[in-house]
């Protein structure tokens, strides 16, 4: 609730405010705040990757002796970035920093706030700092792909080390499961929290040399014993490893928290804590996600269908037939709108604010759809149940499917749930 009518809130005084009011621990708050600096990072690049060439070395050696590529001086900046974030939490919560800004005069929180805001202009020129480094044409395939055997852009490549840099530096996530990480990486600089971190770095690469809409998505589960690495335990790494890979593959429903960035007219960062779905829009004016919607709630209904029709000779006879009569006029004597970004945050966060259907089915080249269940699927069908809709592979909610493996793909249909539920009486 605002104090006052010029009161702007923005997300680092959301997350402090639910971690005060006891909604989320510190180190949860840690880990979004990092996942959001990172989408900050990507916007960056994706808002100036036809104008900038990043290639090769940096022509610098780190003191291990390595050639330094470009990427590892940006991930080190984040990484720096990261303490800036780390330090801004820390200011605000324990008794000696409260202490110490009593001294500099007035209240405690005042103080901490004021602290708080020498940290972001810290971080603030930092960032701007990161973002000249980058001199990329973040537009041509390397040559090389991803385990699901696709071609990896180089902004996936990027985007995915500034997630992982970010989250590293957090301390407090225990494992991180990638779209472009082969298996699940246990992550040794984790000190406290231990949360598993799922998220797909770039969403909709495929729109990147276009210029056109693309997204992060992620998903965050609880701590799990099996990612605390006991030195004086004599399984090898390897074995600690594979532990925290079955930790990774948990069912939806265990989320804790689940969200996504949105590149688009605007970068939109929307999340859930179990609590409702927010919406925070990045002001480019000082660099901060500020609230722009409360409690998004998802239409009941919506004519808006979107799904990859020029696969539709692969679909099932009962997919053609709900399709078909789509394309009919309704009983306000019109047909549903076709929309296809080819983006699944796009198709959802306009499904989110206007209603309507996404569906990315199987078909006879795909037995399970392009989509993935871990770090898609998953985290999207959180925020829409969360905001009041429905996601289910056609048979069963999506929520309720354990993955078996990292990579596992599924069936989709998302979106408004009178939608959804006219569907599946096409495919029962
Ligand atoms: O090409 P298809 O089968 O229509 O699938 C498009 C879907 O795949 C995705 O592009 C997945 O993209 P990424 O592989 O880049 O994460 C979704 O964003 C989009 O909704």
């Amino acid at each position: 609730m605002r104090t006052s009518r010029y009161e702007i809130e923005n997300l680092t005084t959301w997350l402090l405010k639910q971690e005060q009011d006891g909604h989320m621990d510190t180190e949860l708050a840690i880990v979004l705040a990092s996942i959001s600096l990172a989408c900050k990072k990507i916007a960056s690049l994706l808002q100036r990757s036809n104008i900038i060439n990043l290639t090769g070395a940096q022509g610098t050696m780190n003191i291990q002796g390595e050639d330094q590529k470009k990427l590892d001086v940006i991930a080190n900046e984040v990484h720096c970035l990261q303490f800036f974030v780390y330090l801004h939490f820390q200011s605000v919560r324990t008794p000696q920093t409260v202490k110490l800004t009593q001294r500099l005069g007035g209240n405690g929180l005042d103080c901490c706030l004021y602290v708080c805001s020498v940290i972001i202009n810290i971080k603030k020129v930092c960032s701007y700092r990161v973002s000249l480094l980058l001199s990329s044409t973040i537009v041509k395939v390397l040559l090389y792909q991803n385990i699901q055997g696709e071609d990896q852009k180089k902004l996936d490549v990027i985007a995915n080390e500034l997630f992982c840099n970010s989250l590293r530096a957090s301390g407090r996530t225990g494992i991180i499961a990638s779209e472009e990480e082969d298996v699940p990486v246990a992550v040794e600089e984790t000190y406290s929290g231990n949360y598993i971190v799922v998220f797909d770095p770039v969403d909709g690469s495929a729109n990147i040399d276009t210029s056109l809409t693309t997204g992060s998505i992620f998903g965050i589960y609880a701590p799990d014993k099996h990612c605390l690495f006991d030195i004086d335990d004599h399984s090898t790494l390897a074995q600690e490893q594979e532990k925290c890979v079955v930790s990774a593959c948990q069912p939806g429903s265990n989320l804790l928290a689940a969200g996504y960035c949105l590149y688009s007219s605007s970068v939109v960062f929307t999340l859930s804590i179990g609590r409702g779905v927010l919406a925070f829009t990045l002001d480019p004016a000082y660099g901060e996600f500020v609230l722009t919607h409360e409690n998004i709630r998802i239409p009941s209904t919506g004519k808006i269908y979107s799904f990859n029709e020029g696969n539709y000779d692969l679909f099932d006879e009962k997919l053609q037939k709900y399709l078909d009569d789509l394309r009919k006029p309704g009983s306000n004597g019109r047909p549903y709108s076709g929309r296809y970004i080819g983006c699944l945050v796009g198709e959802i966060h306009r499904m989110l604010l206007v209603g309507g259907i996404y569906g990315n089915p199987k078909n006879k080249k795909s037995k399970n759809g392009n989509l993935r269940l871990l770090y898609e699927c998953a985290p999207m069908s959180y925020l829409v149940e969360q905001a009041g809709g429905k996601a289910t592979d056609g048979s069963q909610r999506i929520l309720d499917i354990r993955p078996d493996q990292v990579h596992q793909r599924t069936p989709i249909f998302i979106g408004s749930a009178d939608e959804v539920e006219k569907l599946e009486k096409y495919l029962y």
